[in-house]
């Protein structure tokens, strides 16, 4: 597979030429503007149902760190929403910033977060998630932005759990974390159709941000930023600025299920 990044040779701005996806009609991540979303009183309450016992470990891809989870049976589940029908938990996983004005993927009316967190999902429709990636209906994200606030007590475990993973590739064993606790206490969002912010820019996602952010602190945000985009024993370059710049709408609605 090609290599890519987010630094001036391999960044955003190159990842056409090795994914022609990247000009596809349904690429993010997008701007919101609350304003021209359509509230839909036909879309569902999102019931997020997830088993701390499914957590499985902690993972430095050399893009962003993951969180992943045992996803073999339906007990960490999405429903609800825009979607229809199971999709289970697969991983979670943060794009920050080098500094506390950009980081997130999203905006809403240009305005940047530091941080947005992405909880990824497939559709049990699918036999697996490796047959639901490059599906239109085969998985659904739900999109969390991060501003700077008090310290967030519910990052701290995965805060914690950074140090062991410094460089690319390090994993470590991560049980017993129940990402539910990181959703803000509405679950009122905005949907539309997109894809992987990363490549291989696959349109298969159900996009589902949420209006209301968590807070994480500046001391947080510098512990976001001591990971490592590189491996051991290459040059050192901080995971910093991990984030897709927003992509043309093209003619999508981003509807709202909330007035
Ligand atoms: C660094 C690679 N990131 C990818 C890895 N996966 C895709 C693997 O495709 C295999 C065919 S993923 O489905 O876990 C996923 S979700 C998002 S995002 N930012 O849009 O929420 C990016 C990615
Ligand atoms: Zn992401």
């Amino acid at each position: 597979s090609h290599a890519w990044g987010y630094g001036p040779s391999d960044g955003p701005d190159t990842w056409a030429e090795n994914f022609p996806l990247a000009s596809g009609p349904r690429q993010s991540p997008i701007n919101i503007v609350p304003k021209e979303a359509q509230f839909d009183p036909s879309l569902k309450p999102l019931k997020v149902r997830y088993d701390a016992r499914d957590a499985k470990g902690i993972l430095n891809n050399g893009h962003s760190f993951q969180v992943d989870f045992v996803d073999d049976t339906d007990s960490s589940t999405l429903t609800g929403g825009p979607i229809s029908g199971t999709y289970r938990l697969k991983q979670f996983h943060f794009h920050w910033g080098a500094s506390d004005e950009r980081g997130s993927e999203h905006t809403i009316n240009g305005i940047t977060f530091p941080c947005e967190l992405h909880l990824v999902h497939w559709n049990t429709k699918y036999a697996s998630f490796g047959e639901a990636a490059d599906k239109p209906d085969g998985l659904a994200v739900v999109g969390v932005f991060l501003k700077i606030g008090a310290a967030n007590p519910k990052l701290q475990k995965v805060l914690d759990a950074l140090d062991a993973i410094k460089t690319k590739g390090k994993q470590n064993v991560f049980a017993n974390f129940d990402p539910k606790t990181l959703l803000p206490g509405s679950l009122d969002y905005w949907t539309y159709d997109g894809s992987l912010t990363t490549p291989p820019l696959l349109e298969s996602v159900t996009w589902i941000v949420l209006k209301e952010q968590i807070s994480v602190s500046p001391a947080q945000m510098a512990k976001f930023r001591s990971l490592l985009f590189t491996g051991d024993g290459e040059p050192l370059c901080n995971m910093v600025d991990n984030f897709r710049p927003p992509q043309l709408l093209k003619g999508r609605r981003v509807r709202a299920s909330f007035k």
